[in-house]
């Protein structure tokens, strides 16, 4: 009792060293906010003292200021979470935070009789803060003084000899964890002994119940993941990782690094790729929480282009057509061939043709016909043809092709025209020539047909014109066989895009070029065909702000491109996300046993080529910190099916619940699945303090989400692949058997469903399950 008693005085004590340091950092940063606003009141009442540009940096400093108290008092709730103490440096250097820069401990830091006196004490938090002397009261985590909170170990210490997390709520501090880094060593801070205080401030983290959006880790980063955050941004990044290993949490604090190196740099020009619009959501708070608002675009793989929000998933059997890298001479030729627009089989009649008076045409026009120095002129379908297959040789994009169209339409116009050869002096035969052209394509004969024939293509316009099954045939000849081919165009007859729709949208906005922007109705120009001036003349100047705002959704590379969960790229995406960083640095993340794509190999060729010959650094995270062992342990059943050979991560921490397995025989039908499922996640409401996800095959999502509906909003129905990055404290996965037999790289998608808990598993065997006794289905047995 008495010991207890002595442990619980050291640790008041401790809380209260800790808050005192807090509340001189709250003080400082009021101070700093006084002086702000003084020199703000100060500014209004000389009005005009100063430059403008001291009055502007003023208000800067006001609204730094300002920024940093609001984020004091409303954001961060553990605004200051660690402190190192280290020993006596090599040298006695300091770094623009501050704090002394040696890594190494100086050689007569520990005496032989190994005591040692500290030589710095360094506060992590969110962000740095200074005093008045500028010596550092706060260390940004991103810092590199911060950098041995994360990175020292009792095997490679440096100076650190205690390692301490500081747990706060608002202004107060509520408890200290310490870590020794030497715990042979005797050292003493002010002539008094160090104090340790705990353990397990990573497993008290780990234990907390999960929410729906997910928190930062910046209080308890783990040595192998901060080598892959503060990697150097140099060519590519490459992290492999189990499930849970911190993969996702690791990216978006990488990003957060990454700004606070090279904010100049990287402002703005963060891209983070994820696999769903439901991991967006889930990490989006993330970025804020780390001071780091707006500065990073997150976006799912289906709404990288702009204008799309694709969340609907094809069947997998079409899903492995579109993402196959054969599509890319499949729309080759169907950018080319969606230029001929097929004559509509009624009414039966004459070809049509331009400059008649004849009922408005809706397919490709077949002869052109116009009056040209008082003459009739005409180009044949053959001359159409040859002239379009002359224009179509090159491999530029389609619609930019549409000058060389016309330039060749007119000389054939002209050649036809018998004035070819009426002047042998050069310079009276170029004049003639060119009022020719004037003429020409002046008339609205001429300008309509050109309209028509070589229409201005949108990407949605040749994949709606995909949807022809007989035009795709001939477009995927030889590459798509004729089952491929009626899938796909089933698929696109839907007018819903799906996710891979969009990777086939990005690269036709290649193959055709960009086409122009929406324009303003105005009156017509001829000069306009001339010059393609057309988009340089806007109606009305747009304001800077507009034009921020333009540029910022129209922005299609970035500085560093993350990519999230990259296994599962299929070859198309990978083309569209390489594109979008042609020229930048690259992290990516990711875990093949974890791939939903039927090739892995086919998606690491298209990823190789996508990140070019740009080196990379391999990192491994090789710690599961979502699962209890006990889950861990099962899915290893399935991952060993999957992918033959390849280890599992290691839990960290085992919570005694051994998953649960409830069998719903085949015959009692889907009303007792239902039942079953239903009562299942309500036991695990009851259990768990947070969310239970309930995860099924995709084509039983909607049927899912209907037998939960009465549940409230702490429990989520999720199809298989909407499951992929995503947390939840319990999980039901029902019927295994249906999920790995979804697509060819269905039991790497089950690994996933199996993953997802970081508290307790049930699993509800189901149609196709062949459970023994206990109800363990037949994929979950050793
Ligand atoms: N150092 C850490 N301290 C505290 N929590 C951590 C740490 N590392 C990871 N976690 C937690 O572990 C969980 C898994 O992390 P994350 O989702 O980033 O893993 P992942 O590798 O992306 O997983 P998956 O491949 O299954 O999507 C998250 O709740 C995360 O906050």
């Amino acid at each position: 009792m008495a010991a207890q008693e002595a442990v619980d005085t050291v640790r008041d004590r401790e809380i209260g060293v800790e808050q005192e340091h807090l509340d001189q950092v709250y003080r400082r940063l009021e101070e700093k906010i006084h002086e702000a606003e003084f020199l703000m009141n100060d500014a209004a009442q000389r009005g005009q003292v100063g430059t403008p540009g001291a009055l502007a940096e003023r208000d800067a400093q006001v609204f730094r200021a300002g920024i940093h108290l609001n984020r004091l008092n409303n954001e961060f709730e553990d605004f200051l979470f660690g402190r190192i103490d280290l020993l006596y440096g090599k040298d006695g250097k300091k770094g623009p935070d501050g704090a002394y820069t040696s890594v190494e401990p100086a050689e007569d830091a520990v005496r032989p009789d190994n005591t040692a006196d500290i030589g710095e004490t360094l506060h992590i938090g969110r962000i740095g803060v200074l005093d008045s002397d500028y010596s550092p009261l706060v260390i940004d985590w991103r810092a590199p003084a911060a950098a041995p909170f994360y990175r020292s170990t009792p095997v490679d210490p440096g100076r650190v000899v205690r390692r301490r997390v500081i747990r706060s709520k608002g202004r107060r501090v509520l408890g200290v964890e310490d870590d020794l880094m030497r715990p042979e060593l005797r050292a003493t801070l002010d002539g008094r002994e160090l104090p340790v205080i705990g353990d397990g401030a990573l497993m008290a983290a780990l234990g907390q119940a999960r929410s729906h959006t997910m928190r930062d880790i910046v209080s308890s980063i783990q040595a192998e993941q901060d080598l892959v955050i503060r990697a150097p941004a140099a060519s590519v990044t490459y992290v492999e990782g189990g499930p849970g290993t911190g993969k996702t949490a690791v990216a978006l604090h990488r990003a957060a690094y990454l700004l606070y190196q090279d904010r100049r740099r990287y402002a703005g020009g963060i891209l983070i790729v994820s696999p769903t619009p439901l991991l967006v959501s889930y990490t989006e708070g993330v970025l804020p929480s780390l001071g780091e608002e707006g500065q990073v675009a997150i976006r799912a793989v289906g709404s990288l282009v702009d204008g799309c929000e694709a969340t609907a998933y094809d069947e997998p059997a079409v899903a492995r057509v579109k993402g196959s890298s054969r599509m890319v001479h499949v729309l080759r030729k169907a950018a080319r061939g969606a230029l001929e627009t097929p004559a509509p089989r009624q009414p039966a009649g004459d070809q049509l043709e331009f400059g008649e008076e004849a009922p408005a045409p809706t397919g490709t026009p077949t002869r052109l016909r116009v009056v040209a120095f008082g003459r009739r002129i005409e180009l044949e379908a053959d001359d159409l043809r040859r002239i379009r297959h002359n224009v179509l040789g090159g491999t530029a994009p389609v619609n930019l092709l549409r000058p060389r169209a016309r330039r060749l339409l007119l000389d054939a116009l002209y050649a036809k025209s018998g004035s070819a050869g009426r002047h042998s002096d050069p310079e009276l035969a170029a004049e003639l020539r060119s009022s020719f052209d004037e003429d020409v394509s002046t008339e609205d004969s001429f300008l309509g047909f050109l309209d028509a024939w070589w229409p201005e293509l949108t990407p949605r316009q040749v994949l709606d014109a995909m949807a022809d099954e007989r035009r795709l045939g001939r477009w995927a000849r030889r590459i798509l066989n004729p089952g491929e081919v009626r899938r796909l165009a089933r698929s696109l007859r839907r007018r819903e895009l799906s996710v891979h729709d969009v990777a086939l949208l990005d690269e036709l906005h290649t193959l055709l070029g960009a086409p122009a922007r929406p324009r303003k109705k105005r009156e017509y120009d001829p000069l306009d065909q001339l010059s393609g001036l057309e988009e340089l003349m806007p109606v009305r100047e747009e304001t800077q702000r507009e034009r921020a705002e333009r540029l910022a959704a129209e922005r299609t590379e970035y500085a560093h491109v993350i990519v999230d969960e990259a296994q599962d790229l299929t070859p198309m995406q990978w083309r569209m996300v390489g594109r979008r960083g042609r020229h930048a640095t690259w992290t990516v993340v990711g875990d093949p046993a974890q791939s939903s794509w039927s090739d892995p190999d086919e998606a690491a060729e298209a990823r190789d080529e996508a990140l070019g010959s740009r080196p990379r650094r391999r990192f491994e995270l090789t710690v599961n910190y979502r699962n209890p062992a006990e889950i861990a342990e099962l899915a290893a059943k399935v991952l060993a099916l999957a992918m033959p050979g390849k280890e599992s991560p290691r839990a960290v921490r085992s919570t005694g619940v051994e998953p649960r397995f409830v069998p719903v025989p085949e015959k009692s039908g889907q009303a007792a699945l239902a039942e079953t499922v239903r009562s299942e996640a309500a036991l695990l409401l009851e259990r768990v303090e947070g969310t239970v996800g309930v995860v099924v095959a995709m084509n039983r999502r909607a049927e899912a989400a209907r037998w939960l509906a009465e549940l409230g909003d702490r429990v989520v129905a999720l199809g298989s692949l909407e499951a992929k990055g995503l947390e939840y404290d319990a999980t039901v996965v029902v019927s295994p058997a249906e999920i790995a037999d979804e697509s060819p790289a269905g039991l790497r998608v089950l690994y996933v469903a199996l993953t997802r808990a970081t508290q307790q598993l049930t699993v509800v065997a189901g149609p196709g399950d062949m459970p023994d006794e206990a109800g363990v289905p037949d994929l979950l047995r050793d």
